[in-house]
This record gives structure tokens, C-alpha cells and sequence, in this order.
């Protein structure tokens, strides 16, 4: 019975690409900045304290990858971790760090061509853009208007935006449109249907994605987003190996963003889940019924939404340690012929500058479906996942990447 079980902690890099120059990431390294920080006694918080402790995911290979791709093991781990994974370090082919490129590829999709963007620091719509979505949504304004980090955004804007029911529009070095309102003031549905409006005007802008942004609260400091939130992402350029899989009848159940990442395209079942917690959940609940021909993928935003961008060093190593912990659990689920990967989509260093992601190297840690434990090496693109997914399921071959069940 062949089932492949995807991991996808979301902005969990493991040290800067070769091409981290191009995108000011020079240096930058999401688990091993963690990692210092917390054996330098930086990254304490009321969860957790000290080195940062990931026996489950070491024993996968995730220490030996981060030496292979930084020349160094992280601190608080070393050589002597018995190693029972295969592990690989893995560069992006695609022109953006964004959600969507890094998914696609990995998929066997990498994205070759360029996102549009708002570059633009202020003032970062073209008028006649929104314009056109206030005109079809018949509302008399709107606020923001700039690159922004989503929480404190709120902080500025949300008791304005409670007052004058106009929505908060921003946007950042990722090809988004992002729109925040609130859930009681402005209403979710009505939030919703603005973002569909604003996905149909923004067509010819070539946009990766409209982000609705619920919150909730009753001012300033008391603002807080919701698991409300919803993506509206164009679909992949070409069919991913979700799509080859559902086409030869099997299961793609997606768990989380994975959906809408995917713009629903080659998805079969949908799972809600907000949190480490019920995303894990979750994903044991799918693991323990699925049946043969699946793929389970879940994509654990929290890594990437509340910890990388918000620069939270020791929230990051909190849900990583909580993550690591509840591994075991899955392992104790898998069936013989089972397949594991865990891997990450683009990094999001919370020790760099701003708030943006970082172009890394991501962790490609495989276990199970007879695959013997040992290095994969350097992948020279995400889509050595999608690759290997294929030749798992004896699908036919994807254009790109090359894969790694066969060594
Ligand atoms: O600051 P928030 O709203 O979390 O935004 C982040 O999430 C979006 C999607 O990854 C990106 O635009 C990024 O900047
Ligand atoms: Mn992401
Ligand atoms: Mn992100």
C-alpha cells in the first residue's frame, strides 16, 4: 500500500542558497540562527529555554542536511546523532521565495517566469487598480496602501478601520495583495467577496496571490488574526504531481493552506485545521485511515505566519520543539511501504533584516518505502520531491527534477 505523507513546515530553511546574494539573504539561515540564538540563552520564552533540543527531526537527518548546506553542524548538535532518514539539502529553481513558487516546485512546478510586485515601499497600488476594486465592491475608500508587516499594520490602522468600515490594503516583497478587515465590524463574507473582486481585477497584474486577513479585538494592542484567513492564488502553470495522482484516481488530501495554495488543482479532499496542534492532529487522523494511492500533505504556516515574519526567535523554537515532540506519533503510524518526506518551502530567518522571507536551502528528509538512511546530498531543485513522488507512485515523469529513490 503506497502512501507519501508531506510535511511542509512552512519557512523552515536550513542556510543560504548560492543564490541568496540576488535577494540581500547572503548568510541568512532560519534553523541555524535559531539554533545559535538558543545556545547563546537568547531564545528563551515562558515555553522553553536553552539549546535548542529536535531529537526526532536529528534522528531524520535534519542536522547532517543544515551541515551540508552551511559547512557546519548547528549548535547544540553534532556527528554523533544515529541517523535512520535520508536527507538532502535542496536550492529553489524558481525566480521567487514566495509561498507558491516554493509549493509548485516542489510539486514538480518550479516557476521560471517572474511574479508581478508592488515595489513600491508607499503609495504601492496604481490607482486605477483600486480604483476598480472599490467601484465593484461599492465601498467609498480604503487605508494602507504600502508594504507592511500584517500584525503591525493592525496596530496603525485597525481602530481606523473600524471606524471608517474601509479596508486595509498592503502588500510586501511578495508578489501579494493582502487585505485585512476585521470579522465583526466588516464581516468575514463580505471580506471574502472583496478578495474575489480583487483577484479578478488583478489579473493582468500578474499577482501570486490575494490574502484575505480576518482579525478580531477591540483596539489597538488587542488586535488578532484569525484562522479565517484565506488565500486566493492562481493555479500552477502546469500540472504538479497532485494533479498526475488525482488523475490516475488517486487521493491528494490536502491539510491546511494546501489547497489554496494549489488553487485547489489536484487536491480530492479538503482538511481545516489552524494551529500546530490540530494541524497535527490532523494529520495523524488522515495518516491512521488513508488509503493506498494517497498523498497527505500539510503545510504548517505557523512556522512561517507567527513566528518568521514576526521575528520571533523563541516563539520559532518553541513550535519546533513542539513539533519534534509529537513526531514520534506519526512514525508509530506509518505503514511499511509508507513514504515521509519533510520539507519546507522558502526560509524566513527571524534573526534578518525586515520581515520578508529569505532565500535558503530547504531540508529534504525522507524515511520509509525501503529508502536506506544516508546523504541525498545537494538537490538542485525543489522538484526532486515532486520527481521522487512520481516515481513513487509510478506516475509518468515530470519535467523537471530528478529523483532520489534511486540512488
Ligand atoms: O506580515 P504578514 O501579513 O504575515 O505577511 C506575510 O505573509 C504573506 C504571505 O506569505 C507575505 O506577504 C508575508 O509578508
Ligand atoms: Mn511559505
Ligand atoms: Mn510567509
Amino acid at each position: 500500500m503506497k502512501r507519501c505523507i508531506i510535511l511542509m513546515l512552512d519557512s523552515f530553511g536550513i542556510g543560504a542558497s548560492a543564490d541568496a546574494a540576488k535577494f540581500g539573504d547572503e548568510g541568512a539561515d532560519t534553523f541555524g540562527h535559531i539554533a545559535a540564538e538558543c545556545a547563546a540563552g537568547r531564545g528563551d520564552n515562558a515555553e522553553r529555554c536553552g539549546a535548542l533540543k529536535l531529537p526526532n527531526l536529528a534522528k531524520l537527518g535534519l542536522a547532517h542536511a543544515a551541515k551540508e548546506s552551511t559547512g557546519e553542524f548547528p549548535a547544540g548538535f553534532a556527528d554523533n546523532i544515529e541517523v535512520i532518514g535520508a536527507y538532502g539539502h535542496a536550492a529553489e529553481l524558481s525566480s521567487g521565495k514566495d509561498t507558491p513558487s516554493g509549493h509548485w516546485e516542489m510539486a514538480g512546478v518550479p516557476v521560471l517566469y517572474d511574479w508581478g510586485y508592488f515595489a513600491e515601499k508607499i503609495n504601492s497600488f496604481p490607482k486605477e487598480l483600486t480604483d476598480e476594486i472599490l467601484r465593484r465592491a461599492e465601498l467609498p475608500g480604503f487605508l494602507g496602501n504600502c508594504h507592511a508587516s500584517g500584525t503591525v499594520i493592525l496596530d496603525e490602522l485597525g481602530e481606523q478601520h473600524m471606524q471608517t468600515g474601509w479596508p486595509i490594503f498592503y502588500t510586501s516583497a511578495d508578489s501579494v495583495f493582502q487585505i485585512a478587515c476585521h470579522e465583526d465590524t466588516f464581516g468575514l463574507e463580505k471580506l471574502y467577496r472583496l478578495c474575489e473582486i480583487a483577484r479578478e481585477v488583478l489579473a493582468p497584474y500578474n499577482i501570486g496571490r490575494v490574502i484575505a486577513r480576518p482579525f478580531v479585538g477591540s483596539g489597538k494592542g488587542q488586535f488578532e488574526r484569525t484562522g479565517n484567513r484565506h488565500d486566493y492564488a492562481v493555479e500552477p502553470p502546469a500540472k504538479t504531481v497532485l494533479d498526475k495522482l488525482k488523475a490516475a484516481g488517486g487521493n491528494v488530501i490536502s491539510i491546511g493552506k494546501i489547497a489554496d495554495i494549489y488553487a485547489n488543482c489536484g487536491i480530492t479532499a479538503k482538511v481545516n485545521a489552524t494551529g500546530l496542534a490540530e494541524l497535527f492532529d490532523a494529520t495523524l487522523a488522515q495518516v491512521s485511515q488513508a488509503q493506498a494511492n494517497s498523498i497527505i500533505f500539510t503545510n504548517f504556516v505557523d512556522f512561517d505566519s507567527q513566528f518568521g515574519h514576526r521575528r520571533d526567535v523563541a516563539g520559532y523554537a518553541a513550535a519546533l520543539e513542539y513539533f519534534d515532540c509529537r513526531l514520534p506519533e506519526l512514525l508509530a503510524q506509518l505503514q511499511p511501504d509508507d513514504l515521509l518526506i519533510l520539507t519546507a518551502d522558502h526560509g524566513c530567518d527571524p534573526t534578518w533584516v525586515g520581515t520578508d522571507h529569505t532565500r535558503e536551502h530547504v531540508p529534504v528528509l525522507a524515511y520509509g518505502a525501503g529508502l536506506t538512511a544516508g546523504s541525498l546530498g545537494l538537490r538542485n531543485t525543489f522538484a526532486d520531491i515532486g520527481q521522487s513522488v512520481a516515481a513513487y507512485f509510478n506516475l509518468e515523469q515530470m519535467d523537471y527534477g530528478s529523483s532520489f529513490l534511486t540512488r
